[in-house]
């Protein structure tokens, strides 16, 4: 499916989002606390978008994807990352290797979420954090309710004219009513083996910001 809509993947986030991805994006590199000398592991990558603002933080970043169509354009915008095929329930680094992991917009579309948190808590380095940027649930109802007419009723035709692949964007819709609400999501990290689990809202809840750390062992 991401083979499909690589080419215009970023444009199509950019619309659909309303350009909030954009201030997402920020919030996310201000919680990875990204800086010079770290080495940070962007899983489920694409294009390499989510890896830039480590980047500019001094960071070295690893974006890591295992579709080849999104590493493929991703080569093309942004050739001097060090992008790697790789799959998040396999991820091909050694134990203890990375300062930071994280994955934006990425876990709901692993088919096995436990796993990749398992996966993701391996290469973390002891004293290491995760952090995951996600689609979650609006916490008021009357926004809950808005949104939720956004995400079936809007979304797909505005995907229609924007995307190469408009299906995809209604798998987008239904990913993200049938994905685990903050705390579900939080339970898991813990049972992965995070601590100091801890998450934070981002546009009323569109999207949440979860954390955790791999304590010194
Ligand atoms: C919505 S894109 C997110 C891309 C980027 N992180 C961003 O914020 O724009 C989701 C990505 O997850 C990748 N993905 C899904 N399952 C994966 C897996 N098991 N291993 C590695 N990547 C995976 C897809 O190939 C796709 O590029």
């Amino acid at each position: 499916m991401f083979d499909n809509v690589a080419e215009r993947y970023d444009l199509t986030n950019d619309v659909l989002s309303l350009g909030q991805d954009r201030r997402w994006r920020k919030e996310v590199a201000k919680a990875v606390d990204a800086r010079p000398a770290q080495k940070i592991l962007d899983l489920a990558a694409g294009t390499g978008t989510s890896s830039l603002p480590f980047v500019q933080a001094g960071a070295y970043v690893v974006p890591c994807d295992f579709s080849l169509g999104m590493l493929r354009v991703g080569k093309e915008r942004n050739s001097w990352l060090p992008f790697t095929a790789g799959d998040a329930t396999r991820l091909p680094f050694k134990d203890d290797t990375f300062d930071a992991v994280t994955i934006s917009f990425g876990l709901r579309n692993v088919q096995d979420t436990d796993a990749a948190l398992r996966e993701m808590y391996r290469v973390t380095k002891p004293g290491g954090r995760i952090v995951i940027s996600e689609f979650s649930h609006p916490t008021w109802a009357p926004f809950r309710t808005v949104y939720t007419e956004y995400l079936m009723r809007a979304l797909p035709p505005v995907a229609r004219a924007v995307s190469s692949n408009p299906e995809a964007y209604v798998y987008l819709a239904e990913s993200i009513r049938a994905w685990p609400d903050q705390s579900g999501l939080a339970d898991r990290l813990t049972k992965a083996g995070w601590s100091k689990v801890a998450w934070r809202n981002l546009t009323g809840g569109v999207v949440a910001l979860h954390r955790g750390f791999k304590v010194h062992s």
